[in-house]
């Protein structure tokens, strides 16, 4: 009878459930424009309105921590962004996001804010996506992520319409981002909102936020993991 507590029999689980690795230009937020390694953890429990990633909602493949290093590794690049579906549902996310840490990437983390934040690796870059109301998912922003955010974070929110463009102005003043964190991203919903108009919003009331678009779209389309 194998003991099941014996150290060797036990399966020292690292692993992650991986969609999709990928080498490609930073599509979004303060490194935008940067060859970036994409590591696209599988799953999410929210299902916002706009998500362009649903594919990556199930599927992929069981990958130890190592062999998502060593696969980072195979490409030219010193920017690693951690993204999903949501990484931070798998627990494990932790782990994988210090290794890169300590193997001399720059890491960005892209993620909902609906879980809690506080445990990431202090180097790296989270960038909290704010679920503004037409994302349908407003109610699982997990607000109290705020208070641990720093300079080295980023805070985002895909604006859909002038509702959540004028729920975002809030949320800025209320919070003070801009005091907060390094960047305040306003991003216009693909396709949904012409980026012409939120740029007129942002101007009309010279908010302190930097718009953005997301490059790799403009580059090659709305397509999977170019
Ligand atoms: C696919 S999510 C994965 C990481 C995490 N779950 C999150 O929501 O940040 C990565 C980013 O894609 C962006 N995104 C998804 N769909 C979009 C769309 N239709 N238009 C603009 N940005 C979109 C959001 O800003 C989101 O932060
Ligand atoms: N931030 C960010 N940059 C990206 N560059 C290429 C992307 C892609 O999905 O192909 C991508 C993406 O999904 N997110
Ligand atoms: S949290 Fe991110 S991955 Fe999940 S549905 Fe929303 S945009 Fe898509
Ligand atoms: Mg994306």
């Amino acid at each position: 009878m194998t003991d099941m507590n014996n150290e060797s029999s036990r399966v020292r689980d690292d692993s992650l459930r991986i969609s999709e690795i990928f080498y490609s230009l930073q599509g979004e937020a303060r490194e935008s424009g940067l060859p970036t390694v994409f590591v696209r953890l599988t799953g999410c429990p929210l299902r916002c309105t706009y998500c362009d990633s649903e594919y990556a909602f199930y599927g992929g493949e069981r990958l130890t921590l190592e062999q998502i290093v060593q696969k980072v590794q195979s490409y030219p690049a010193r920017h690693v962004c951690v993204t999903g579906g949501e990484p931070l549902a798998q627990p494990n996310c932790l782990p994988l996001l210090t290794a890169l840490c300590d193997a001399g990437y720059a890491v960005s983390l892209e993620t909902s804010g609906a879980m809690p934040i506080e445990e990431v690796d202090a180097r790296v870059s989270r960038v909290v996506d704010l679920k503004t109301p037409a994302s349908g998912e407003q109610h699982r922003n997990r607000m109290e992520n705020i208070a641990a955010l720093t300079e080295r974070d980023q805070v985002k929110f895909v604006i859909c319409d002038r509702g959540d463009y004028d729920w975002a102005r809030f949320i800025l003043d209320q919070y003070r981002l801009p005091e907060r964190v390094g960047e305040v991203l306003f991003s216009p919903s693909y396709e949904q909102l012409q980026p012409r108009q939120l740029a007129e919003w942002i101007l009309a009331d010279g908010l302190p936020v930097r718009m953005q678009m997301q490059l790799h779209k403009l580059l090659w389309g709305d397509v999977p993991g170019v």
